[in-house]
């Protein structure tokens, strides 16, 4: 049973646009509350109308194109500007318009601020939140209040920000939420103001928490442990600065550590697709370390660990990532041993017996070529190709081999390439043209190959990156070039390395092509995803 007095709020579409670099449409807006709302989060907050045109826009169009199952929609604002009479202030107005059934406003709760960014008394500042939020309750609206730089304020003036906290929830302010706007408090610190403001006003206390000392959500859960009813946050902890608190870690933590119900359990195995559909709809890549919801959350490099994890995963994992919509990732690295290479073979469909020579072989070949600069991390496709060749003791002949290859690369920056083959004992001559040299030899293959191996057809190479490699006592320097492919509805990579760029782009397309010729449909998962492919 969802825990209904528990106040989950996001305030991705308002304070998590203040973050450098995130610019939402309207329609961007809509598709994220869709979002939030199947996840089962209970208030979101659209934006401030009447501040911003995009978001009294999506308040009007939220009206007839949002149909919110679990969440109330919510319009920010700020109380009404001091000695304007509330019914008059455009902005209160505005608030008013957007027809949502609960408004947050934002208030002063610092002198420091009452007295010189507001620039008014600090009875001015009381009754101005006063008339504001009676203005609101009266016409019909649940109201919370904001209370901005409240840790700082009570520090400076304790009796004001406990003054603030008492005239909102006696105006009829239904949670008052304490905000820690500058994001610069510790968790002890927090949970002791929370304590304190419940025990001296008994209102019901939420908390905003700004990742300026990177503690927003250690803030967040100090404040809920303190007492407090209602937690703010946004998607991936988007925000001004540093960012807010990251809602979806908050929810997860309250959900599996404090057994709070703050979204219904069945929904919490939605929070990792519904963090990857948002950081689309943004277009900010996602911090792979996220809790919970990262690509890397639950992966695993270190041979130890790995060791450990085929005995029961549990050993080395805080939850069950399934819980939360993830799943265990295992890295083959130089840094593993055998029981790495045997977990990732099966994570790709291969049923390695546990401790055969052929896994130790891999291994050793992988710690081998990785200390030549190999990275076999984000490339499956390579390291299938060198486990198979391990398991069947030798590398299986290949139905083509390139014999001779050149790129020109042309002053507008476009590349050539020409390339002599022998596909099935005939000779053949491909060229191809690119973007860069990568792309010039991914042409000239698919040209030359694609008529006779029907398979290469569906291969699409979508990102490489380069890494030049300074070389070392143990190997001279070269370059590394990661590539990554789509090829039907699966994703993989290969590696290539060599001393110039395009020898290693043309190694690690080779191990592509070879892969999907290769592969044996009987022995394939889906390996959609298993892990993250280098950025095109
Ligand atoms: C902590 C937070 O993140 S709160 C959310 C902050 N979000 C935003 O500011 C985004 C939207 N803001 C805007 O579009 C604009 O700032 C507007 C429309 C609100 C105001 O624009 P302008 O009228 O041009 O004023 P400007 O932005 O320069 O300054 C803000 C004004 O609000 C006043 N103000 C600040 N806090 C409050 C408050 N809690 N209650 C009433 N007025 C306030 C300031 O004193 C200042 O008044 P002044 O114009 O008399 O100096
Ligand atoms: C209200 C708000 O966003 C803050 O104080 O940080």
């Amino acid at each position: 049973m969802v825990q209904q007095s528990f106040q989950l709020y996001d305030t991705t579409l308002r304070d998590g646009t203040q973050m450098a670099g995130l610019a939402l449409t309207v329609d961007d807006k809509l598709a994220i509350a869709r979002s939030l709302d199947a996840l089962g989060v209970g208030f979101i907050e659209g934006g401030w109308p009447g501040a911003v045109p995009k978001d009294t826009e999506f308040f009007r169009r939220a009206r007839t194109e949002l149909d919110l199952r679990a969440a109330l929609l919510t319009a920010f604002g700020a109380t009404r500007r001091p000695d304007v009479a509330v019914s008059q202030d455009p902005q209160v107005r505005a608030l008013l318009q957007a027809e949502t059934p609960v408004v947050t406003l934002v208030a002063k709760s610092h002198t420091g601020h009452v007295d010189r960014a507001l620039r008014t008394t600090l009875a001015e500042n009381l009754a101005m939140i006063r008339s504001t939020v009676q203005h609101l309750v009266l016409a019909g609206r649940r109201v919370f209040l904001d209370a901005e730089h409240y840790f700082d304020g009570y520090v400076s003036n304790r009796e004001y920000a406990l003054e603030v906290v008492r005239t909102a929830a006696e105006a009829g302010a239904e949670t008052v939420v304490l905000c820690d706007t500058n994001g610069g408090s510790l968790p002890e610190e927090v949970k002791a103001v929370v304590a304190d403001t419940i025990a001296m006003t008994g209102a019901a206390i939420g908390i905003h928490c700004h990742d300026d000392t990177g503690c927003a959500v250690a803030n967040t859960m100090a404040a809920v442990d303190a007492g407090a009813v209602h937690a703010q946050g946004t998607a991936h902890g988007y925000g001004e600065r540093c960012g807010n608190a990251n809602l979806f870690t908050v929810m997860a933590n309250l959900v599996l550590k404090r057994g709070r119900e703050v979204i219904p359990l069945e929904r919490l195995v939605e929070l990792e697709p519904t963090g990857r559909v948002i950081a689309e709809v943004t277009g900010i890549p996602r911090v792979p370390a996220a809790p919970y919801v990262g690509t890397a959350a639950f992966t695993h490099k270190a041979g130890l660990h790995a060791s450990a994890l085929r005995v029961d995963p549990g050993l080395y994992q805080h939850i069950d990532p399934a819980r939360v919509g993830n799943a265990m990732r295992v890295l083959v690295s130089d840094m593993g041993g055998r029981s790495s290479v045997e977990l990732k073979a099966r994570e790709l469909g291969y049923d390695v017996a546990a401790g055969s020579d052929a896994v130790g072989r891999a291994a050793a070949r992988v710690k081998e070529l990785e200390s030549r600069g190999y990275s076999f991390e984000s490339a499956d496709a390579s390291f299938a190709l060198l486990l198979r060749a391990e398991l069947a003791g030798h590398t299986p002949p290949a139905p083509f081999g390139v014999e001779s290859w050149q790129v020109a690369v042309d002053g507008d920056g476009g590349a050539q390439a020409s390339m002599g083959l022998r596909v099935a004992g005939t000779p053949r001559t491909a060229t191809g043209l690119g973007r860069e040299p990568v792309h010039a030899l991914d042409a000239a293959l698919h040209q030359a190959l694609d008529p006779v191996f029907p398979a290469l057809t569906g291969l699409r190479l979508t990102g490489h990156t380069v890494r030049e490699l300074a070389g070392d006592r143990t190997a001279p320097p070269s370059v590394r070039v990661l590539l990554s492919f789509r090829c039907g509805d699966r994703r993989w990579g290969t590696v290539g390395v060599d001393r110039h760029a395009t020898g290693a782009a043309l190694t690690a397309l080779l191990d592509a092509v070879h892969y999907v010729l290769s592969d044996a449909p009987e022995r394939r998962r889906d390996t959609e995803s298993l892990v993250a492919a280098p950025a095109g």
